[in-house]
């Protein structure tokens, strides 16, 4: 294991009936004066809107809403938020949604307490100086962002896509109620599944020597998204099968399952390149990169995949090398996205190769990525042709 220190100080509350129960004290204990941060509306149809709003009017805070914030949220609705933030001297934003809401929500947070332009944060240029208290109220199982301190905003003009976090952008307090999930669109929730998963493998190939207990643990989540996904998929108001993904999904980027180690993340660096360029979901675009960035890099720990075929898929190794076994770990990964109707190639999202070469040149533009196996700009170029 690498030396770690951890410390999460989110407050969550997971179930039925927390919001009624304890979301006006969470909110009372920062102050009075709220930021309401949401998304396409979609918590005005279900009703959550109503049933926040009531709650916060009964407590005595005066709300100032912001909505619309974008699926891949955009720089210019963090700004516009940190202006609002601040001519209302708001003490807490509440970010209603899912993980582009609250990645909004932390950007905002930041750069509220930032005396200069927040996307330098984002572009490594600067730290992050405080961040103004942040709650949440999570209504789509995918990100962690509920239980993270992390973030990505997408800079529309330059075509850029950036994560960022720091100490202070953890949320204070999450709520995760299962039945907010319980509309979620088929697709949405497959691309939910697909990002939760994501995290595990970014987690699960890493080169950190000797962490057993953190394969088991990453194992355990692997295996229980891939048991219920293909349930939430088909019965989207079953709780049970929510109820175990929203948990599968807070898990996987808490910071629980991966003290010790160092993630391999390239990935999700090559993936926010593709987003940036054509706004594609962050879940799609994981399911069809994965696939090929296995099929790269399965020379480099064949055991790896090979536990991830035995103790995720349940395949029986008897009498196959490790070698035999990470190719079929790799086929029961592609399997598992087509039965839960994962896109498969780059070209579902009518992508071609005229951005590759410019994809791959911005991926590795602050050095090279992976720490599984690091990748230069042709290992992402060979990536990306690869998933055309
Ligand atoms: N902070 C992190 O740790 C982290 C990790 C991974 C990805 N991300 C980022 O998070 C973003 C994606 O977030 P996401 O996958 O949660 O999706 P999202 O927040 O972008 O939401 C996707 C769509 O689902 C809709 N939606 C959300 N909840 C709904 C509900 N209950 N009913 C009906 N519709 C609903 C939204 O309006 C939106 O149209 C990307 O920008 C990605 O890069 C962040």
């Amino acid at each position: 294991m690498e030396p770690f220190r951890f410390h999460n100080p989110t407050t969550l509350y997971y179930g039925k009936g927390q919001i009624e129960k304890h979301l006006a004290d969470e909110v009372l204990k920062i102050g009075r004066r709220v930021l309401l941060l949401y998304g396409g509306g979609s918590i005005k149809r279900f009703g959550l809107y109503d049933k926040v709003m009531n709650i916060l009017k009964d407590a005595g805070v005066t709300v100032f809403e912001l909505g619309g914030v974008e699926p891949n949220p955009r720089l210019t609705t963090v700004y516009k938020g940190i202006e609002m933030c601040r001519q209302n001297d708001i003490d807490l934003i509440l970010a209603v949604g899912g993980g582009s809401v609250l990645d909004c929500g932390k950007a905002i947070a930041m750069g509220v307490k930032f005396d200069g332009d927040v996307w330098d944060i984002y572009q490594r240029k600067a730290q992050a100086t405080g961040a103004l208290p942040l709650g949440t109220i999570l209504t789509l199982a995918a990100t962690g962002s509920e239980m993270n301190a992390g973030g990505v905003i997408t800079n529309w003009e330059t075509k850029e896509k950036l994560g960022a976090g720091s100490p202070y952008t953890y949320p204070a307090f999450s709520f995760c109620d299962p039945e907010n999930t319980f509309t979620v669109p088929r697709d949405q929730t497959v691309y939910g599944i697909c990002d939760m998963l994501a995290h595990c493998f970014e987690h699960y190939f890493h080169s950190t020597p000797h962490a057993p207990l953190q394969r088991h643990l990453i194992e355990g989540v692997m295996r229980t998204i891939v048991e219920y996904a293909k349930r939430v998929v088909d019965n989207p108001t079953d709780y049970d099968a929510r109820e175990t993904i929203m948990y599968c999904s807070t898990m996987a980027l808490n910071g629980m399952i991966s003290m010790g180690i160092v993630g391999d993340w390239a990935c999700h660096a090559m993936e926010h390149e593709v987003s940036a360029v054509y706004d594609i979901p962050h879940g799609g675009g994981l399911a069809i990169l994965f696939p090929h960035w296995m099929d790269y890099v399965k020379g480099t720990n064949p055991a790896r995949f090979a536990s991830l075929a035995k103790n995720v898929f349940l395949v029986d190794g008897t009498g196959k090398s490790d070698e035999e076994l990470a190719d079929i770990a790799i086929e029961k990964v592609r399997e598992f996205y087509r039965e839960i109707g994962a896109p498969q190639r780059l070209a579902d999202y009518g992508i071609g190769d005229d951005q590759l070469e410019r994809m791959a040149a911005q991926a590795v533009r602050f050095g090279e990525i992976g720490h599984f196996r690091k990748l230069g700009k042709e290992d992402v170029l060979n990536i990306l042709r690869a998933s055309l």
